[in-house]
């Protein structure tokens, strides 16, 4: 792998693993992060993830998976526990230089409270632009949206991705949630990957995982 320079995030890296439940991310997050720990022994890596992250944000996440709530406080809960994630871990991160890898930021609340909930994406851009708009440090106070330099989207049919699931664990809030909701949510992870192709690595994920794994090492990543 080599590393690219034109990022906002520098002198740190970004990097999200996004998916449908069960597409298979956490498989291989941990793996991934060791693998360019080795390759990069000047940055440290970070592994986090969302919601969660930091104390307040696994509290959210608790709330978020187990119970139920509106489709607005769910949407805004996600962007709170973010909002903690970022001033607390992934921007101080960034800064001094190391790489983040987060299973899941931002694509998935467009997914998940858009996609598959049926929440009004206006919203989830003013959130978008309420959490993630920083001044660049340019002298002239222009904006930016910060965003991952890299996302692995597991793209998997939403029928297999539950079959996976269930096969080894008992399902949270989301999980209940039928084929059909899933496949919105999946649907919504693409157009977004077709929007930003500079950013998104789409995978498919119904390949085995030697050949996921393989994928994943070949990427060409530019930090
Ligand atoms: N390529 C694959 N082929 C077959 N099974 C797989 C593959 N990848 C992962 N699995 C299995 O599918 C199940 C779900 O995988 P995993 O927990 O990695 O999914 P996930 O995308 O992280 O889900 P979630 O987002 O809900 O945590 C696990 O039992 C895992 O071993
Ligand atoms: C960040 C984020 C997550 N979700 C959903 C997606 C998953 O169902 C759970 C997290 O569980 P995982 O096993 O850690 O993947 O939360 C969401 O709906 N919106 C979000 O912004």
């Amino acid at each position: 792998m080599s590393l690219m320079t034109q990022s906002p995030n520098q002198p740190g890296f970004f990097i999200t693993f996004e998916g449908i439940d069960g597409a298979g991310k956490s498989t291989h997050i941990e793996a991934f992060a060791t693998t360019l720990a080795k390759q990069y022994p000047h940055k440290e890596v970070v592994l986090t993830r969302e919601p969660g992250g930091t104390a307040l944000g696994e509290k959210l996440r608790d709330l978020l998976l187990h119970h139920p709530m509106h489709l607005e406080t769910e949407a805004l809960l996600m962007f709170a526990a973010r909002r903690e994630h970022l001033a607390t871990v992934i921007e101080p991160a960034l800064s001094a230089g190391k790489i983040v890898i987060s299973d899941r930021f931002t694509d998935a609340s467009f997914a998940y409270q858009g996609g598959g909930r049926g929440l009004d994406l206006a919203k989830l851009y003013e959130l978008e632009v309420w959490v993630q708009m920083r001044l660049k440090n340019d002298g002239v106070g222009q904006r930016y949206l910060l965003q991952p330099d890299l996302t692995f989207l597991f793209d998997l049919p939403s029928e297999t991705a539950e079959a996976r699931r269930s096969a080894v664990r008992e399902p949270d809030k989301f999980e209940q949630l039928n084929t059909s909701f899933f496949e919105n949510v999946r649907q919504e992870y693409l157009r977004r990957a077709k929007d930003d192709p500079a950013r998104f690595r789409l995978i498919d994920a119904s390949q085995t995982k030697e050949q996921i794994w393989n994928l994943l090492q070949e990427t060409s990543i530019t930090i």
